[in-house]
């Protein structure tokens, strides 16, 4: 099956244990560009949106960096269950999980770079790295873009820029995000502030999926909103400073928490310990908001940091209702996903020993 080869090669981006990777999981780039004398997706008749399939998939597939593409398809080759896989890798939208004949998309085998075909615009390039890397992530899509401005024609003005379905996105077309976990904020109730004080500046906040999904597992997604005016340099440089200075926020926010607080944190991280390491059924949306604290732990050192790669790499996205289908081939009723869910965690956190709690013990009383 296609989608299985996808998951069995590992993911670049999700390289756990990196310092730069703890508090920034992920860096994203994605890029919307058209063709022009195409009408956009939405506008477009099917046998239009197919036309230009039949153009982008080849053209996609072709990139330097798809040497090794392991998935390159019309969305209506999927089933419901493999668009779901992919929105859990965050490889497409969940939008485009819903589109079918006349869409596509094209993921090489590192999942670095992924590009959806006529979602909301024609092209959406999307290229990931591991922890705070906006420039390396847009080296990658730049690249593509260049490369795909060679063989097609892009609907471009020279006032305006790339042309877009949605005047949000018209200019540079671009939007950096970085994808954080930020559970010390959210413990010490300063989330609020950090929420507003970055969209005050023109930043969007997003959760765990995108535009309009929920911040699971205190995992959010800060991107730019403006595409028009700023050059993509100012725009990785505006970004790269404000996620630095969130990552700053949200370290002495968990400094503060071990100072004044350390028996709240060790209580939070020991108890979603023993609901994971024990439950017999458990949600995605528990199961991933008990892993947010585990994976504090993890930076706090309560755990060893071998551990580590059991959390980002096993638990954090395998647990997801997509994922668990289809690592048993067929649909799960909410029932049946929620003590396989507790099966598998129970069965990874085996090989993670308990909270080491001994090195915050001094003011444990407090
Ligand atoms: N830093 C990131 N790391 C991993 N995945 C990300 C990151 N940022 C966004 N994504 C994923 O990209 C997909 C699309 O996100 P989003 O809905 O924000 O759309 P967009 O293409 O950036 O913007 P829009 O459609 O609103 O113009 C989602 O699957 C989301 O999880």
């Amino acid at each position: 099956m296609k989608i299985q080869a996808l998951l069995e090669a590992p993911c670049e981006w999700l390289h756990p244990g990196e310092q730069n990777s703890r508090i920034v999981l992920s860096s994203r780039i994605r890029l919307a560009r058209n063709l022009s004398r195409f009408p956009f997706p939405g506008w477009a008749r099917r046998t239009e949106r197919e036309k230009v399939l039949a153009l982008a998939l080849p053209a996609a597939v072709g990139l330097s960096a798809m040497k090794e593409a392991v998935l390159s398809d019309s969305m209506d080759h999927f089933t419901p269950v493999e668009k779901q896989v992919l929105v859990e890798e965050h490889l497409i939208s969940r939008e485009h999980a819903g589109r079918n004949a006349g869409s596509g998309v094209v993921v090489n085998r590192t999942r670095t770079i992924s590009l959806m075909i006529n979602e909301e615009d024609h092209f959406r390039i999307q290229a990931f790295k591991g922890g705070l890397q906006l420039k390396a992530a847009w080296r990658i899509a730049d690249k593509a873009d260049t490369e795909l401005d060679e063989k097609l024609e892009f609907a471009f003005s020279p006032k305006l820029g790339y042309l877009t379905a949605c005047p949000t996105n018209v200019g540079t077309g671009l939007r950096a995000s970085a994808m954080v976990h930020l559970p010390g904020l959210v413990l010490s109730e300063q989330i609020g502030q950090i929420v507003k004080a970055v969209n005050r500046i023109g930043l969007a906040v997003r959760g765990l999926y995108g535009e309009g999904t929920e911040a699971l597992g205190n995992l959010f997604q800060i991107s730019n909103q403006m595409t028009l005016g700023e050059s993509e340099e100012e725009i990785l440089e505006r970004m790269h400073k404000v996620i630095g200075q969130v990552v700053q926020h949200e370290e002495n926010a968990r400094q503060k928490l071990l100072e004044e607080r350390p028996r709240l944190v060790v209580d939070q991280v020991s108890r979603a310990y023993g609901v994971l390491a024990n439950a017999y059924t458990i949600s995605s949306k528990e199961a991933l908001n008990l892993l947010s604290l585990v994976r504090l732990g993890m930076d706090m050192g309560l755990f060893p940091d071998r551990c580590r790669t059991i959390v980002d790499e096993e638990c954090l996205i395998k647990t997801q209702p997509a994922h668990l289908q289809l690592s048993q081939e067929k649909k799960l009723s909410t029932e049946e996903r929620d003590a396989l869910r507790a099966d598998f965690l129970r069965t990874q956190l085996r090989d993670v020993p308990p909270p080491e709690t001994g090195q915050l013990s001094s003011p444990l009383h407090s």
